[in-house]
């Protein structure tokens, strides 16, 4: 199978997108000011990007609201980088240290993809991904089951270790657990598939789905590459995240519509105000928001976070567009429940409280309750 048109091309080795030939000089600027947010200094952008010699500064934006940036790492290896009809010389930055553990796992991945595609290319993930079973409609599942109840819909999550917590449930058997929790009543569950920082795993995603669950499936990852969005419908995931935090809204508006060429739907997280505003400039088909509650530079967990970002203009403005919302991270009880249903959200991700129990069934009855 061919990957769909725009999907065709090389990828810039520093921000990820496609390049396509020649981009006119209208065209060239979202990108460079991409590379401009991502490279403080003129020179460090002209050391990464050759486009940024011969084109002029973008113009000065309006101050953009609050929020974490996550820095992109450049490639090992060599200091150029052939991209299409373009080389790309990338920053030597050996010896710099990421500033915290969401940089960290970000700069991780871009490693972690590179083994990937010399394991499975993406023509041969192409092919997989054809033969994989249709997606279901993860976004209408939930509103199904928040109609339905009149509470909000649970999100599940197969999660065996966190780098906040360690090992959660050492005794892990991802297709057990998964049963039990649509058992207990769960309308979607999540799968974990990062290895390294969650000793989580595709190949779960995959036993899964094959394990007959019902419940549609997210795909848990970090994902800065169209490839691991390909990887997820490939081991049968019908959604999955993508983190404000970690992409900007170029990187984002790609990979949505990349994602909707393969019919996976969309949950955009998000854990600040700013990041909420920056969102909603985006084309939200096929996307519901999470709000973490979990500050992924500090781990710090406040539950107040979903209510302060819902309650906020642009969370009314989201609400007004009757875009659905999950609560996600810290729940433990049925009272936290109702906290994030009476800040305004439909649904809740849940991992650690459900997962470290034996009886994980019980456990989702019980947080229902
Ligand atoms: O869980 C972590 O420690 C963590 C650290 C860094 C980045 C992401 C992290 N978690 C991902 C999640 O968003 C949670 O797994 C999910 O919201 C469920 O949270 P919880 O119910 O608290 O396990």
């Amino acid at each position: 199978m061919h990957a769909p048109a725009e999907l065709h091309g090389s990828f810039c080795s520093v921000c990820s997108k496609v390049l396509r030939p020649q981009p006119s000089r209208q065209n060239l600027q979202p990108r460079l000011r991409s590379h401009q947010r991502r490279y403080s200094t003129k020179q460090q952008r002209m050391a990464v990007c050759p486009q940024a010699v011969s084109a002029p500064e973008a113009p000065p934006s309006k101050a953009p609201p609050a929020e974490v940036t996550i820095r992109r790492r450049a490639p090992a290896g060599s200091s150029t980088q052939p991209c299409g009809q373009f080389t790309f010389k990338v920053p030597q930055n050996d010896g710099e240290e990421p500033q915290n553990k969401l940089e960290e796992i970000v700069w991780y991945k871009a490693k972690e993809i590179e083994d990937m595609k010399y394991i499975m290319p993406t023509e041969r993930l192409a092919v997989m991904m054809k033969a994989a079973p249709p997606p279901r409609d993860f976004i209408g599942a939930l509103k199904a089951k928040a109609e339905a109840t009149g509470r909000p819909a649970l999100i599940a999550e197969v999660k065996k270790a966190s780098p906040s917590k360690g090992v959660i449930q050492p005794n892990f058997d991802p297709a057990k657990i998964a049963k039990a929790y649509e058992a207990g009543g769960a309308a979607c569950i999540s799968v974990l598939t990062c290895a390294r920082y969650f000793q989580g795993s595709f190949d779960n995603l995959l036993a899964i789905r094959k394990a007959g669950v019902n419940c549609p499936l997210l795909c848990k990852e970090f994902v800065v590459e169209a490839y691991q969005l390909f990887k997820a419908r490939a081991c049968g995931a019908d959604a999955v995240l993508l983190i404000a935090a970690v992409l900007p809204n170029k990187d984002l508006q790609y990979l949505m519509r990349a994602a909707r060429k393969i019919k996976l739907q969309i949950l955009l997280e998000v854990h600040s105000i700013g990041e909420l505003e920056r969102v909603l400039q985006l084309d939200l088909e096929g996307t519901m928001l999470g709000i973490n509650n979990r500050d992924l530079q500090t781990f710090e967990v406040d539950l107040d976070n979903s209510k302060i970002i819902l309650s906020s203009p642009a969370g009314q403005e989201a609400q007004r567009r009757g875009l659905l919302f999950a609560g996600e991270s810290g729940i433990f009880t049925p009272e936290h429940v109702t906290h994030a249903q009476q800040a305004g959200c439909q649904a809740i991700l849940v991992g650690e409280s459900l997962v470290k129990e034996s009886d994980q069934a019980a456990a989702v009855r019980q947080l229902l309750a």
